[in-house]
């Protein structure tokens, strides 16, 4: 059995059993771990890490940035020139240059390998600092705060609101316990969990056990404790997770595919190129060197470098302009992004709201209405929200500290029913020291109203009559069209009773309401606008009252007329919702399941989703959207899910974000698009050449070499300029594209080199060996002279027009005139094209088995390299006209 069955095993053996087998089974009592079993548990089930240590260590990505597939045949390479050329050859032909240029190409890409694997640990480390959690454990009888890493299985853990769970455990005992599992499962309902047995005919599936909970999920409301069966890669969440979560996800994933389609070609066609060599050219061992450069030319080894590279720079440029990139996948999505749904405070409202007003139910300040809402908002476990926050704020307000310390030594709480989204409203039972309780409620007006059946007026209570309805409707009306946050306190004495149920939430006394200036920012209009120009839709989701959603949208200037509330979408089948959201910007008064409901929507209409919020309500939004934002200040539970945190709750640094993932990610399709396309036209060429030739086109070391420039030009492509045209909109990533792009531009290379060909054979060489074409030469140095001749023209066609592909291609417009590469691009470009042409007119030339070729080429070739980039052109117009793009 293997061990993740095993765990699964030990994991609904415990589901299945009462608590009192866990803690025997354990050894445990409920204090907890003994502090020296800790070690002894860490020991026997492991560490609570999901990434391996090794991966860790610099001698483990210097390892991995040498020994991969491609410098394996790099070295094999090595060695056999190494044979071939220097010890088993004669003086006169002795030269070491293969094996130099060889070993310069392993630790070129070696090294820049190795650089990109320490950024990568270093955005590592920065994320683990990032969402670094801390979790309450009981250890020897006392409850201490702990790193979740230290975590042991047979800790006996505390959840509360807002917690990621650090590990899977079994729940011990719970209150009002809600998760949701959307990180594991994907499915975005919320759910409640209980500490019960099950009987052992109830098999279900893992995350179905309501008594489990599991590392990764998060606590939307409510308190929980248990005992930690799993820890680290054992746990559900950690057996699917890969340890490079980081670069492993869809996009990358989709690179390698690519990177895999041109291995396969390889891998069918060097073979045909080796077999067809050999027994055109009759020197196996020559031929064999020359397939295997082939392959060394057509991989396209630096794919996964380019794009961590590109990734890294896009990441640390958008850290730069305030935004840190937790989920690389989420860069991509950052650019296809074309709709971004957002909650509203602290979005287009200032994040701090502020306790304007407290009043009873006509309007008159009541410092009631404050105490109690104090007393709530004080006891209730869940995660503070703007609102609590605000309200505590009292406390600070002049002269009034005492008081408020006062209060809260006066009463304690002795139970609650928590906060929830959907019923919008927070129950905590106090108890003062004469053991009287009462229930004080606070949380949505209409909400709270429905609860209650009385209303308190200046010491009185009175039954709710029907004109009390629309006297409390006014005066909240008045508050809401201002733009004011509002809501209702209510009260109700429940005498000796220390516990609270669902059930005692009725029949409440209302006392009054709180109402809170929620002002609109500044800037938020221009941002709106902003994001419009990037072809960003913005739709505005929250749960909040329609009338302040209308009154801020009418503030900033976001269409409103089409404003949804959450009991109209109830109405709308998931057909009708889809054309519903196309035409709605506004949506309130959403339960977090509807926020879900409408990302899901937008989605199946083919949008790019993303979703800015950050509470609790918008985790399951966050994690269903494509791109998750959150904010520095959300609760850690909504840090933890998204994927992009901006530093700053601000629209201004949302735009720059979107830019730079644009850029990022033009960057990534130019080069796997042009390399894909080129390394597509070479294969054909060579296969071509190989069998119609009596020689080899280039030699071994030629190849390489023409290799090398091509790589190091890749490196600095990720800090190529890219178009405006290309980021002033959202752009999709499919294989699709990828393979028409290469299928219509490789060839087109193929047909040059065609020509080049017969030039050279016809031609060229002929009039500079005495006017023989190769077959007819008997003169063994003509012979030499010939071939040397060619494929030094090869070599020079071959690499100008590689080079230059690559600027005709990574822009739609006229290179260089309209569309400038950054400096580092052309710089390598021409230092390239100048050194390796000028290579051919020195003596050093010999040695590379290339010659001088008479000035006469070069006419040719800027005749070949001139209507090579007008070709180009021509096409490059024809392919943008049919399909709207060309990167
Ligand atoms: N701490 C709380 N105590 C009582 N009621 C609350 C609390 N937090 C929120 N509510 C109620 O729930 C409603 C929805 O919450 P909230 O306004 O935070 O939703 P939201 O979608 O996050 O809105 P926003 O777009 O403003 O961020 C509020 O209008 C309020 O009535
Ligand atoms: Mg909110």
């Amino acid at each position: 059995m293997n061990k993740a069955s095993l765990l699964n095993n030990r994991m609904k053996k415990y589901a299945h059993s009462d608590t009192a087998a866990l803690y025997n089974d354990l050894g445990i009592t409920r204090n907890g771990l003994r502090l020296e079993q800790v070690e002894v548990m860490k020991k026997k089930y492991g560490d609570n890490n999901i990434v391996a240590r090794k991966s860790d260590t610099i001698g483990f990505r210097l390892r991995r940035a040498f020994i991969n597939p491609f410098t394996v045949i790099l070295f094999v390479l090595a060695i056999v020139s190494l044979v071939t050329d220097v010890w088993y050859t004669d003086d006169l032909h002795k030269t070491a240059t293969t094996v130099i240029i060889i070993s310069v190409m392993i630790l070129v890409s070696g090294v820049v390998r190795f650089i990109q694997e320490l950024r990568s640990k270093h955005a590592y480390d920065q994320l683990d600092r990032l969402v670094h959690t801390h979790i309450n454990v009981k250890r020897d009888g006392v409850i201490i705060k702990i790193p979740a890493e230290d975590l042991a299985v047979g800790d006996c853990v505390y959840l509360s609101a807002g917690d990621r769970v650090p590990a899977d455990i079994r729940l011990t005992n719970t209150m009002d316990l809600f998760v949701s599992q959307s990180a594991i499962t994907g499915e975005s309902g919320i759910l409640e969990k209980n500490s019960g047995k099950y009987d052992y005919t109830e098999q279900m599936a893992f995350s179905q056990y309501e008594n489990l909970v599991f590392m990764g999920t998060t606590v939307i409301s409510g308190k929980g404790e248990g005992v930690v069966l799993a820890v680290g890669k054992e746990t559900l969440y950690g057996n699917f997770i890969q340890p490079n979560a980081l670069t492993s996800n869809t996009f990358v994933k989709g690179a390698n595919s690519i990177a895999w389609i041109l291995l396969r070609f390889m891998v069918i066609l060097v073979p045909i190129v080796f077999v067809v060599s050999g027994i055109t050219k009759g020197n196996w061992v020559e031929s064999f060197l020359f397939a295997l450069s082939v392959a060394v030319g057509l991989t396209p080894e630096m794919l996964p470098m380019v794009i961590t590279a590109c990734l890294a720079k896009g990441s640390i440029s958008m850290s730069k302009k305030q935004t840190i990139i937790k989920d690389i996948n989420a860069m991509q999505g950052f650019g296809s992004m074309d709709v971004l749904c957002m909650d509203k405070t602290g979005t287009l409202t200032n994040v701090n709201i502020i306790l304007e007003y407290y009043m009873d139910i006509l309007g008159n300040e009541s410092e009631e209405a404050l105490r109690l809402a104090y007393l709530n908002s004080l006891y209730h476990s869940g995660v503070k929200n703007p609102i609590d926050t605000a309200i505590l704020e009292c406390r600070n307000m002049p002269g009034k500290n005492e008081y408020y310390e006062a209060l809260a030594g006066q009463y304690h709480k002795a139970d609650e029913i928590p906060f929830d989204y959907s019923r919008k409203y927070v129950s905590t039972l106090i108890a003062d020291d004469h053991g009287n309780h009462q229930l004080v409620m606070k949380g949505d007006v209409e909400a709270v109203f429905s609860r209650c059946a009385f209303v308190e007026y200046q010491g009185t209570v009175k039954p709710i009559s029907e004109d009390g309805r629309s006297s409390v409707a006014a005066v909240v009306d008045e508050m809401l069209e201002d733009g004011m946050k509002v809501i209702a306190v209510a009260r109700k004495d429940l005498g000796n009773q220390n516990m609270a149920s669902l059930s005692d939430e009725s029949g409440m006394t209302l006392v009054g309401y709180l109402a809170f200036f929620d002002a609109p920012k500044k800037s938020v209009a221009q941002s709106i606008a902003k994001l419009k120009s990037l072809q960003v839709k913005a739709k505005i989701l929250t749960g909040d009252h329609q009338q302040i959603a209308l009154s801020i949208c009418s503030r900033i200037g976001i269409a409103s007329e089409n404003m949804l509330t959450g009991a109209d979408l109830n109405h709308l089948s998931d057909l009708e919702l889809r054309l519903v959201v196309e035409k709605t910007d506004v949506f309130a008064e959403l339960t977090p399941s509807q926020k879900v409901r409408i990302v899901t929507a937008l989605q199946e209409n083919g949008h790019t989703v993303g979703f800015l919020g950050d509470g609790m309500n918008d985790i399951p939004a966050i994690c269903e959207a494509d791109v998750g934002i959150s904010v520095d200040t959300a609760v850690d539970a909504a840090k933890d899910m998204a994927g992009v945190i901006l530093l700053q709750k601000d629209l201004n640094v949302l735009e720059e974000g979107i830019l730079e993932g644009r850029k990022t990610f033009a960057n990534m399709s130019k080069y796997i698009k042009i390399t894909a396309s080129s390394n597509f036209g070479n294969i054909l060429s060579i296969v071509c050449a190989s069998a119609f030739l009596p020689f080899l086109p280039l030699a071994a070391v030629q190849l390489l070499l023409l290799n090398l420039l091509y790589d190091i030009l890749c490196i600095v492509l990720p800090w190529d300029h890219v178009d405006q045209e290309v980021f002033s909109s959202p752009r999709e990533w499919s294989g699709k594209t990828l393979g028409r792009f290469m299928r219509f531009f490789g060839p087109i290379s193929s047909i040059f080199d065609g020509i080049t060909f017969l030039f050279l054979y016809f031609v060229l060489c002929p009039a500079l060996t005495g006017g023989l074409l190769y077959t007819q030469l008997t003169d063994p140095v003509m012979q030499f002279r010939y071939i040397a001749l060619f494929q030094t023209g090869w070599f020079l066609e071959s690499m100008w027009t590689q080079v230059l592909i690559l600027h005709m291609l990574r822009t739609q417009k006229i290179p260089f005139l309209q569309s400038r590469p950054s400096a580092s691009v052309m710089l390598i470009t021409v230092i390239g094209i100048l050194l390796f042409t000028g290579l051919t007119f020195t003596p050093m030339v010999n040695v590379l088995g290339l010659t001088v070729l008479p000035l006469w080429y070069f006419g040719f070739l800027l005749v070949v390299v001139a209507s090579y980039m007008l070709l180009t052109t021509v096409l490059k117009r024809i392919y943008i006209a049919k399909y709207g793009e060309l990167i």
